[in-house]
């Protein structure tokens, strides 16, 4: 599914945040990736998803090199890969159900079809009866919620996620983390990046370790 061979991150100011990382997500796998603060982890999801190049090596999702794609083709890639990070970039003028929506319109979906999709996905996220609430009425985690809809309303075939639970308490991050665990169940591959190490251990899910911009032993 997502696949790094050899991949090198050094930052214009000469920083290398990520060194001679190789790895292979499987279809349908899920993986945390962990590490200290500055070991890469944000690097890595940001190559992962064309938000940043790297300086060395390929990466491949499916048998489409990432590193080689041309411009107009990424947000074509971008709807293939669902993102959620810490601080949900939600739109803060716009309701919930428009906030969700609003990734169906740019992949120009069937208008026809959008209310239907935002409902179902939604309520696969536990905010049925929220749809016409402003975000700013809503707790950390249902906003939370929020952009997880609006990261799966495309039907990614990989969602990443960077500190998903890094504002929450310990029970609202279990709770977000066990529904990326439902998505897993259900086929989808995931990857979530967290400092939260209690979470590999209570889902018993493989950890990708990095350690100064390299794979940890
Ligand atoms: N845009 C940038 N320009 C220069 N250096 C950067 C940039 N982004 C990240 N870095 C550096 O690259 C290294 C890795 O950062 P990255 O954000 O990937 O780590 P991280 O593991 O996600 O950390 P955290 O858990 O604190 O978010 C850090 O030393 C960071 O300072």
């Amino acid at each position: 599914m997502l696949r790094l061979d050899r991949v090198s991150k050094r930052y214009a100011q000469g920083h290398t945040a990520l060194q001679g990382i190789s790895l292979e997500l499987e279809p349908g796998s899920m993986h945390f990736l962990t590490g200290h603060s500055g070991a890469g982890k944000s690097t890595l999801l940001k190559l992962a998803t064309a938000m940043e190049r790297p300086s060395g090596g390929r990466i491949f999702f499916g048998d489409q090199e990432i590193t080689r794609i041309p411009r107009r083709r990424v947000p074509h890639l971008r709807r293939a890969i669902g993102t959620v990070f810490q601080d949900h970039k939600l739109l803060y003028d716009r309701t919930v159900h428009e906030n969700v929506a609003l990734a169906l319109r740019v992949a120009n979906f069937p208008r026809n079809r959008i209310h239907g999709r935002v409902q179902a996905v939604l309520t696969k996220v536990g905010l049925e009866g929220h749809q016409n609430k402003l975000p700013i009425t809503l707790s950390g985690g249902e906003q939370q919620r929020v952009a997880i809809a609006r990261a799966l309303v495309n039907k990614p075939d990989l969602l990443l996620a960077d500190e998903p639970t890094g504002n929450l308490d310990q029970e609202l991050a279990d709770e977000i983390m066990d529904l990326f665990y439902e998505f897993h169940q259900f086929g989808m591959t995931v990857l979530v990046a967290t400092h939260d190490l209690t979470q590999p251990n209570r889902l018993d899910l493989p950890q990708i370790r990095l350690q100064q911009g390299q794979m940890a032993a």
